[in-house]
């Protein structure tokens, strides 16, 4: 036969099997729809009207194995990707036997496998096989389908001494394959060309840390997301029902990620940008907005946990002495000064939460207000409490002396540099208090990514907003004591639609998956091992692309973490992303600065080097717009523009202006203008590289920064410096420089 001849055979037996699977799967739709019709409410899952594994029992066992999978195709569908991709002929001394590797796992009629779940144990070889290892496998197959219909195949011979009879070997090699195609702008699954360093990491034990490093391009991110998948296959009760929460840098990173578990039929992961995880305790609150390089390391280190506890015990009001209190009790006044309220305010929130404490405050004040009575008065003592408390003057001093307080309100203050210098007294530096207080100058400015952690630490310092009943507002402060800085200072003060704290408990899970781990705070840190007290972690990162300055403190807050916990550590070496070319130029920037830096080997080459490009600034725009230009014609996919913070909104409405009127729409689409921040993570066909210098200037992670912009090309790598050729590129080879 000819190889055209041969691949045509081939296809038509791959069809056969999956059209057979496609049957089966069809057939458990149709019953799981009649079983779920007559009403069998004991075979209803709680999400939705397919029948649950678990509850099955009444079933056969491959009935209920097959109503799962017919629930999970709904979701795979949509995906166009095959749910049959992989095909093992395994020899073994006693017979030949075929296993075909699947999304989810499918049996026929006599529980025979149709299907394996790329996920369990059989399935391993699949990913583990080598030619050094084979694992009894002949060959590997990887299926390429689009919806039921096998499109494509990609054998790999993996024991060329074992029986290769009618088993022809076609294409070049799936990875390849895979590497080259054109990128959208959502991750793909890999689930296809899983490759055995990456298995390793994937199926690894879920009890305590699994620390997941390497490179850029090395799949940390997409092997995390299959590890989910897997975690969620392999101990489904303790995960689906315990939580997955998966943790990324931003809300175009979460866009960029979210269809990888569902086409792995997984939809129960809860996927959270780390400036919207605060949400569940301070709803509305959900933040993408970066602070500037100075404020966001002020507000990301842990010597803010000292200021928030600080500013949390200061008194509300400090431009006096803070409120006295005075009642009459049958003509006693019985008083209060300003300092010893402050005192018995201290003493009490030394050792209780502000928002759990009002009572025992209101206690601990009657009490000494009630010792004043004189002995020889004719009320009975017992009634005094009663007596003080009934009192409007009273009220009013609780309520403005002791209110209820919300994270964002208490955070607001930060704005008044009076209460920033008593908080952050000896702690930050007087020009860091001034950062502080500049960032919260406008009380209507949005929250910031960074403020969203210490919104967080202070929900659990304050404690619960007890449920009140409708409460009168505070109207003065005996002594004319004014709360008004307070109420000024905070767009949160009516207690009417104010965002309530809410309970205190923040939402935990039974697994937390951290991605780009390495500018993850030390403040945001304590805020996701909120979400995990009990939970199994997977922590994926890579120190070299950090955007935070002092390395050492996020390797601390990783072994933190570990503590005692048994952990286990996977390092992925392969770039599967950026070209050789690419990469090699990436390499040599990031080396000088960094020598430690853990550098993959680039699989892929496609003899195309790097373009370094200078312009001027009159030239800037149109220059940029012609390398734009340039770059849509040269790769199928997208095309992302990354300039520095400082330039990036003038330049993207400058050129899309200018494109607009010369690029076709559809061209229009492909091009993307992340900011280098955004861009972590993501990847595009194309690339330009705006002013590297100025990047690397304006980001706290200076160089490492520009790394992960110059790593984020999957085809080309176009940089653009403006004036002179940047600084950036001093130690790059003449031919290339
Ligand atoms: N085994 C594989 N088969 C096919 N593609 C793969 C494989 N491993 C990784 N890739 C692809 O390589 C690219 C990089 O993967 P990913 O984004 O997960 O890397 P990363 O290590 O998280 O990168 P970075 O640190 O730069 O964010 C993605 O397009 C991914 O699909």
């Amino acid at each position: 036969m000819t190889q055209a001849e041969d691949l045509a055979h081939e296809l038509a037996i791959e069809q056969a099997h999956v059209d057979a699977v496609y049957a089966r799967l069809n057939k458990a739709t149709d019953t799981a729809r009649s079983a779920a019709r007559s009403g069998a409410d004991m075979y209803r899952s709680e999400r939705d009207s397919w029948l649950r594994e678990e509850a099955g029992t009444a079933l056969f066992e491959r009935d209920a194995f097959s109503f799962q999978a017919a629930r999970r195709l709904a979701e795979l569908d949509a995906e166009h990707e095959g749910l049959v991709f992989g095909r093992l002929d395994l020899d073994d001394p006693t017979e030949r036997e075929i296993r075909y590797i699947g999304r989810i796992g499918v049996r026929d009629d006599d529980y025979e496998p149709l299907v394996i779940d790329w996920r369990a144990r059989a399935a391993e070889p699949f990913y583990r096989a080598t030619p050094q290892k084979p694992m009894d496998v002949v060959r590997r197959r990887v299926l390429r389908c689009r919806n039921d219909r096998v499109i494509g195949i990609e054998d790999d011979l993996l024991d060329a001494a074992g029986n290769t009879e009618n088993l022809p070997i076609i294409g070049e090699g799936a990875l390849m394959a895979s590497l080259a195609r054109a990128r959208g702008t959502t991750m793909r699954d890999i689930v296809a060309t899983i490759q055995a360093e990456q298995d390793e990491a994937i199926r690894a034990d879920y009890h305590g840390v699994t620390v997941i490093s390497g490179g850029p391009g090395t799949g940390k991110t997409v092997v995390a997301l299959h590890r989910a998948a897997y975690l969620l296959y392999s101990n489904r009760r303790r995960f689906e029902r315990g939580g997955v929460l998966v943790v990324g840098p931003g809300p175009v990173f979460m866009h960029y990620i979210e269809r990888v578990l569902p086409s792995l039929g997984e939809d129960s992961v809860t996927l959270r940008s780390i400036g919207s995880v605060v949400s569940d305790v301070v709803p509305d609150v959900s933040s993408d907005v970066v602070d500037d390089a100075a404020t966001a390391t002020v507000k990301g280190s842990l010597k803010m946990v000292t200021v928030l506890r600080n500013l949390v015990n200061l008194p509300l009001d400090i431009s006096g002495e803070g409120p006295s209190v005075l009642v009459t009790v049958k003509g006693e006044v019985l008083q209060l000064r300003p300092s010893q309220v402050a005192r018995i305010r201290a003493g009490i929130l030394s050792h209780q939460r502000v928002n759990l404490a009002r009572e025992s405050a209101q206690k601990t004040v009657v009490a000494a207000l009630a010792s004043q009575v004189p002995a020889d008065t004719e009320v009975d003592p017992a009634e005094v409490p009663g007596l003080i408390t009934d009192q409007a003057a009273f009220a009013a001093f609780m309520d403005a002396w002791w209110p209820t307080l919300t994270a964002p309100q208490v955070l607001r203050r930060l704005g008044d540099p009076r209460v920033v210098a008593r908080a952050a007294e000896g702690i930050l530096t007087p020009e860091q208090q001034t950062v502080l207080t500049a960032s919260y100058a406008d009380p209507a400015a949005p929250w910031t990514v960074a403020d969203t952690a210490l919104l967080d630490e202070l929900v659990s310092m304050l404690g619960p907003v007890p449920p009140e009943p409708d409460a009168e507002q505070p109207i003065f402060i005996e002594g004319g004591a004014a709360v008004s800085e307070f109420v000024t200072t905070s767009d949160t003060w009516s207690r009417k639609g104010e965002p309530d704290v809410g309970e205190d408990t923040h939402a935990t899970y039974a697994h937390v998956l951290v991605d780009e781990a390495q500018d993850v705070t030390p403040m945001q840190w304590r805020m996701l091992r909120r979400r995990g007290a009990q939970a199994s972690w997977t922590v994926v990162g890579d120190l070299a692309q950090s955007s935070w300055p002092d390395l050492e403190e996020v390797g601390r807050a990783v072994r933190d973490l570990i503590g005692n916990a048994p952990h286990r550590e996977f390092r992925l070496s392969v770039n599967y992303r950026s070209p050789a070319e690419v990469f090699d130029l990436a390499a040599r920037v990031v080396k000088p600065h960094y020598p430690s830096v853990d550098l993959p080997r680039a699989v892929r080459s496609t003899g195309h080097e790097p373009q370094l490009l200078t312009t001027t600034e009159a030239a800037l725009v149109a220059d940029l717009a012609d390398a734009i230009d340039d770059l849509t014609g040269e790769v199928a996919g997208t095309v992302g523009v990354i300039a520095p913070p400082s330039r990036r909104e003038a330049l993207r409405s400058a050129l899309q202006q200018r494109l607009a009127t010369r690029m076709n729409p559809a061209n229009l689409d492909r091009i993307l203008f992340p900011s280098p921040l955004e861009a972590k993570g993501l990847e595009y066909d194309g690339v330009v590289v705006v002013d590297p210098d100025v990047i690397v200037a304006e980001s706290p992670g200076g160089i490492r920064v520009l790394y992960v912009a110059l790593t984020r090309p999957t085809q080309r790598l176009v940089t653009l410096d403006v004036g002179a050729p940047g600084r950036w590129r001093t130690g790059i080879p003449a031919h290339l420089a």
